[in-house]
């Protein structure tokens, strides 16, 4: 497995293509923060990899140049071989309903809809019809077999973030990006979704990459980017908690 590449070259376009690629990424907003300052990184297929760092050094920026939600303003991204850069909004659009999933911190889920109907939302929105035999591959995973009848707000928070990943998986994306999925659940209930995210990565092959602040939770991936100023000056493969919490107060005190 190879997260980094600093040197040119040409994207794979197959099926097997990476599912995330940065070449040379650089985010600088407007008013001039850098905050992505040349970034380089392959996401293999069927990998956890989980990006921490101080606040402010360009998790989430990060995160949204990766997934298509915002334009870098140098470098190439790809999405399973595409090219974000290259595409109009509705192209882009596409590519995100497609080949992305988001699981968030606060689960989004909608409150009106039954847990059957928020899951099977991506596959509505983009007029496809639902694999029945992925969905109930997902269901019983994720504890819903019970409950699809159910609102969200007659789940408790984990089991509403477990309906929210098999809500990003349902359209089988190439990669779901997580922003902190368990920045709001009690540390057992944190514990059972890591569970879940690494189970859906050994046992389906999916690929998640997790902004997470929490070492214990990033200790869960197979590899963690650490971020400083618009950087990845760290990246540990397996990696431990302890040496994940130490790697960030060093940065923070710098
Ligand atoms: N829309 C924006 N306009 C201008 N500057 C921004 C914008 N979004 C982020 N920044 C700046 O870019 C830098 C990186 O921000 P980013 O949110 O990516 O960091 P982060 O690591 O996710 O932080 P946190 O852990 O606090 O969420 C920061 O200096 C931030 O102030």
């Amino acid at each position: 497995m190879r997260l980094i590449r600093t040197q040119h070259h040409e994207p794979p376009t197959s099926r097997q293509a990476p599912a995330v690629e940065l070449a040379g990424v650089t985010k600088t907003y407007p008013g001039g923060v850098r905050a992505l300052d040349e970034v380089s990184l392959t996401v293999e297929r069927g990998t956890f990899v989980a990006v921490m760092g101080p606040s402010g050094s360009g998790k989430s920026t990060l995160m949204h140049c990766a997934a298509g939600l915002d334009s870098p303003t140098g470098g190439r991204a790809f999405i399973d071989g595409t090219e974000i850069g290259g595409l109009d909004e509705a192209r882009r659009t596409e590519l995100r309903r497609r080949s992305v999933g988001f699981v968030f911190q606060s689960y989004n889920l909608v409150p009106s809809l039954t847990i059957e109907d928020n899951i099977l939302l991506p596959l509505r929105l983009a007029g496809e019809r639902p694999d029945r035999a992925w969905v109930s591959g997902l269901i019983e995973p994720v504890g819903m077999t019970g409950r699809l009848a159910h609102r969200p707000a007659e789940l408790s928070g984990g089991q509403q973030q477990r309906a929210a990943i098999a809500r990003a998986l349902v359209s089988r994306p190439a990669v779901v990006f997580a922003d902190e999925p368990t920045g709001a659940l009690d540390l057992r209930t944190a514990r059972e979704v890591l569970g879940l995210l690494r189970d859906l990565v050994d046992g389906l092959g999916q690929t998640v990459v997790m902004v997470t602040h929490d070492p214990a939770a990033a200790a869960r991936a197979d590899l963690a980017m650490v971020m400083a100023d618009g950087r990845v000056v760290e990246t540990l493969k397996a990696p431990t908690a302890a040496e994940l919490a130490q790697c960030v107060t060093t940065l923070e005190t710098e």
